[in-house]
């Protein structure tokens, strides 16, 4: 069994107007967001959110804009208060915490990485990754120990004495990262940390995001309105939709499961090939009968085991874990993966497709 979740958000509701209390039996009741707002003049921000968020785990909230993903952050570190709910963080629920435990919470126990950077610009590097530990009071000399420490380790060695404005936007969000780590809190929070940034500095931000997390199991919480870097980086994947979890779970679930239409039309878009991997598609353990063509990994991606079987669909792989075996891949399955789940259309049979033309003529 999977230990205690590190955070915990259970029924979390957030309306937004003059007197919310007075709305949540109504939302509750089932009063939609549209409806809500034109009898009401208020705003569902959130409805009935339910997340684990596990030690270890990147937790990425996707959504469009206006779905609530700075909501329920805004919510995770006290910035805002719930209508009704609880988040409960090592098993306390934080919903009431104000004053000097609330500062508590921010300052040791969560950190932030932001869109914009955040640094101060009037502050050396070094300065701005020393900050947090010293607006708490830890000793100055760790201070700059500790942030020389995380600098080196984001590749920024050599340029502690620098200005932000002197570093490029990558650099800056490296330093913003090394801030938030030189915090030594367990949980940090991202939000849109990589949006401002061009897509291959992005890729390599995540790609770095990911290295570190190996080493540092933090409880990564991670906002983006992009499914293609939820899908990179998650490991736990929370579809937001007005304020409502359309679905949740392992990327890999959610691309061969989607729960509806709505994520049908998310997921078509996206290169299979490319984001599958062995994994989601072996059959558990070894099929002795099967003459198989070779090892792969469970990482590998479809397309790299397509370019390995040379695209002939009758091969087999044995798929390993650590270097053992762990299942096996048929290529049917793979190409079978790479078609998108039914998206709700008829098949284009001969009877459906004369069925409009007998309407037209009936009407
Ligand atoms: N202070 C507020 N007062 C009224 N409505 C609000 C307030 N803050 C957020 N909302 C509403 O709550 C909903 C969720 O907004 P939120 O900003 O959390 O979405 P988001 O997914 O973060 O969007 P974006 O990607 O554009 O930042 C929206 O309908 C928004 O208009």
């Amino acid at each position: 069994m999977r230990e205690q979740p590190k955070i915990s958000v259970r029924n979390l509701y957030k309306i937004f107007g003059a007197n919310p209390p007075a709305m949540l039996a109504k939302v509750r009741g089932g009063m939609g967001k549209a409806e809500l707002l034109a009898q009401h003049s208020h705003v569902i921000g959130l409805q009935d959110i339910n997340i684990d968020m596990h030690r270890g785990d990147i937790t990425v909230i996707m959504g469009l804009s206006g779905s609530g993903k700075s909501t329920l952050i805004r919510h995770l570190n006290g910035l805002i208060k719930p209508t009704a709910g609880e988040i409960l963080l090592d098993g306390a629920n934080v919903v009431g915490y104000a004053g000097a435990r609330l500062r508590e919470l921010r300052r040791f126990r969560m950190s932030m990485v932001f869109q914009n950077f955040a640094l101060m610009p009037h502050m050396r590097v070094h300065e701005n990754v020393e900050l947090a530990q010293r607006v708490r009071g830890d000793k100055g000399t760790d201070a700059g120990k500790n942030a020389l420490t995380w600098l080196d380790r984001l590749g920024l060695k050599g340029f502690e004495k620098h200005y932000p404005h002197q570093l490029s936007g990558g650099m800056q969000q490296r330093v913003g990262i090394a801030r938030a780590l030189a915090s030594n809190s367990d949980v940090m929070l991202m939000d849109e940390a990589f949006s401002a940034l061009d897509p291959l500095i992005r890729t390599d931000m995540q790609n770095l995001l990911l290295d570190l997390q190996k080493d540092l199991e933090k409880t990564i919480v991670f906002i983006t309105h992009d499914l293609d870097e939820s899908l990179r980086i998650a490991d736990h994947l929370v579809i937001l939709k007005d304020g409502i979890v359309v679905q949740q779970g392992a990327p890999q679930e959610i691309i061969l499961n989607p729960a509806d239409a709505y994520i049908r039309r998310f997921v078509n878009d996206i290169n299979r090939a490319r984001v599958l991997r062995a994994e989601s598609v072996m059959v558990p353990g070894v099929i002795v009968e099967l003459r198989t063509s070779g090892n792969v990994d469970v990482d590998d991606n479809l397309e790299s085991l397509i370019a390995r079987a040379e695209g002939d669909a009758t091969r087999s792989f044995v798929v390993l874990r650590h270097g053992a075996p762990a299942g096996t891949v048929r290529m049917q399955d793979v190409f079978r993966a790479l078609v998108p789940p039914n998206s709700g259309q008829r098949p284009l049979t001969a009877d459906a497709q004369s069925a409009p033309v007998r309407e037209e003529r009936a009407s």
